[in-house]
């Protein structure tokens, strides 16, 4: 499969804290990929990074092939999932929906499928301040695939999702890595990470301590359970 991201050497402090010391990874697609490690490791720093929200000081970030360093087409190929989507308040889900494909100067090959699932269609008047925090999440997912992207970045993606949504995400998620498409996923909840994740990718101060297959994370601890496995190989 494609090498779609690739990182070098990435390094990131906030004053005197060194949040990513020198990281190297890369990313192929048609996987999912759970990036783990305990709180304040540089997850969301990692990831935002890769969006160009966060500017490292050093080292390098490449999309197919290609250093992002002071370029922004590539961000169209990335749908993001926030934690907690921050929208304009006063605008309604179907004029938000809109205006994304405005500003993207988009509006065929879009992919709408989370819209209908999730039905929003019956909700397009009802302004964003006045969503559930789930529906908020299932307008933060039905953004993120909206364009059609070979990058998918869901962080903690089905947390606040009832049951149901939960699984026609999953069931996306699973749709996505089947047509090619990378999938990145930060989870603190382990059966999720156990029941979608092919490979996990674990933190710790600032550098990758292992990524691995989920299936060798299992099979070199003995251990079914995720959980149990990880906490086995960290204590090693
Ligand atoms: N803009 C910022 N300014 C200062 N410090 C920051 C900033 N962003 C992140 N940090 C710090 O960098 C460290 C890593 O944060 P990050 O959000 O990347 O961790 P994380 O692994 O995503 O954590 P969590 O599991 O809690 O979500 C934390 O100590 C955090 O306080």
């Amino acid at each position: 499969m494609e090498e779609l991201i690739k990182i070098s050497n990435l390094k990131k402090s906030f004053g005197k804290l060194n949040v990513l010391k020198g990281l190297n990874c890369s990313f192929n697609g048609g996987r999912v990929v759970s990036i783990l490690g305990p709180n304040a490791s540089g997850k969301t720093t990692l990831i935002k990074s890769i969006l160009g929200m966060v500017i490292p000081d050093s080292g390098e970030i490449f999309f197919k092939g290609s250093p992002v360093v002071n370029t922004y087409q590539y961000k169209e190929n990335i749908g993001y999932m926030p934690q907690i989507g921050r929208y304009p308040d006063h605008m309604q889900i179907g004029q938000l929906l809109k205006m994304m494909q405005d500003i993207r100067k988009k509006h065929s090959g879009l992919d709408e499928s989370l819209i209908a699932a999730f039905q929003l269609q019956s909700m397009f008047n009802k302004a964003m301040h006045t969503l559930s925090g789930g529906t908020r999440q299932k307008v933060s997912a039905a953004l993120a695939c909206l364009f059609n992207p070979d990058v998918l970045i869901l962080d903690e993606p089905t947390a606040g999702l009832d049951p149901l949504a939960a699984e026609i995400l999953k069931e996306k998620i699973q749709e996505q890595k089947a047509k090619g498409k990378l999938i990145l996923i930060t989870s603190h909840i382990m059966s999720e990470v156990d029941e979608i994740a092919d490979e996990v990718m674990y933190l710790f101060e600032g550098q990758v301590k292992f990524f691995m297959p989920l299936s060798q994370i299992k099979s070199s601890t003995g251990e079914e359970k995720l959980g149990k496995a990880l906490t086995k190989i960290l204590a090693s």
